[in-house]
């Protein structure tokens, strides 16, 4: 694997997990650096991780073959606007922005020197090595740096290219905020079990094994999903009462109408940032 130095600015939750899976991976510490305007996430970064940190943007990018932008999209003009440095120099790196909904063409006119971009939309489980990020690449990125950024992004999980830009944001709902929707569905599992009577720990853990045992079920498994969902829903049983509830409310509309919202968000924030 490539060991070009990455420099992260913006140092919050998805820098913190891909850094994490970078280095659990066994990508080089030395060669990772974080920036960020306040110093606690840098610091607790430099503890964990023992990665190079500096509240400088110009410095962290100018010591970096690959830049990795990773501040709120709202953030990045005024960040790209503050910095300091000699833009030419961009031209002989590589940015990869994870920011949703800013689009290659806001980014290549913000870093103003014509410069490699290469937009991604990773997931917080990147964490643990299990992220899911797709990755879009403008005419200017060349095969070799194509090849560099998904190697970092395989260093922290799976990854699927898009031939169009719009694959981004429905990429973003479908993967970028989905572990949310797993997370809000398995919260209602659990205010319910505590409601039914078991402690917040055993609530926690039985949401947690199942829902880990279900997820095993489709990664070790080549039945479909819905053969699974079949398999336990015995005829006129439990499972088939809670289905039948889930159907009423309409359960797969919800989903689809949720991640079209997602989709719709991406592209507004599009226009605005
Ligand atoms: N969270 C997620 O699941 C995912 C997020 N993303 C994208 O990742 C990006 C970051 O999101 P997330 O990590 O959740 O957000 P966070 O708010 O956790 O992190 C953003 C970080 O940027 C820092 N920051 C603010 N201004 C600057 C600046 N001028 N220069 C350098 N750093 C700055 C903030 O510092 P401080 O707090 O000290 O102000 C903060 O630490 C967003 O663009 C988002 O769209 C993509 C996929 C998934
Ligand atoms: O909520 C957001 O906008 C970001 C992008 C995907 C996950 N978090």
């Amino acid at each position: 694997m490539t060991q070009k130095t990455i420099a992260f600015i913006g140092a919050g939750n998805m820098s913190a997990s891909i850094i994490a899976g970078l280095v659990k991976n066994g990508y080089p510490a030395d060669n990772i650096i974080a920036s960020n305007p306040s110093t606690p996430k840098l610091d607790a970064l430099s503890a964990q991780h023992s990665i190079k940190t500096t509240t400088d943007n110009n410095q962290a990018i100018e010591q970096a073959d690959v830049i990795i932008l990773s501040v709120k999209p709202q953030m990045m003009a005024g960040m790209l606007g503050d910095l300091s440095i000699d833009k030419s120099i961009f031209s002989h790196k590589l940015f990869i922005s994870i920011a949703a909904g800013l689009p290659v063409s806001r980014l290549e006119e913000l870093l103003v020197t014509p410069t490699a971009v290469v937009r991604t939309m990773p997931n917080t489980p990147s964490l643990l090595g299990l992220g899911m990020t797709g990755l879009y690449a403008s005419a200017a990125v060349s095969a070799e740096q194509k090849q560099v950024a998904e190697e970092i992004m395989q260093a922290v999980g799976k990854t699927v290219w898009v031939e169009e830009e719009s694959g981004i944001d429905k990429i973003t709902a479908l993967a970028g905020s989905a572990p949310a929707y797993f997370f809000l569905f398995m919260e209602g599992m659990e205010s319910k079990a505590i409601e039914l009577g078991f402690s917040p720990e055993a609530a926690r853990e039985i949401v947690s094994q199942v829902a880990t045992g279900s997820t095993e079920m489709v990664r070790q498994n080549d039945i479909s999903i819905a053969q699974l969902r079949t398999n336990v829903t015995s005829k006129g049983g439990t499972t088939a009462a809670a289905l039948n509830s889930f159907n009423d409310s309409n359960l797969t509309g919800i989903t689809a109408k949720a991640m079209d919202a997602a989709i719709a968000r991406a592209e507004e924030m599009a226009k605005t940032i």
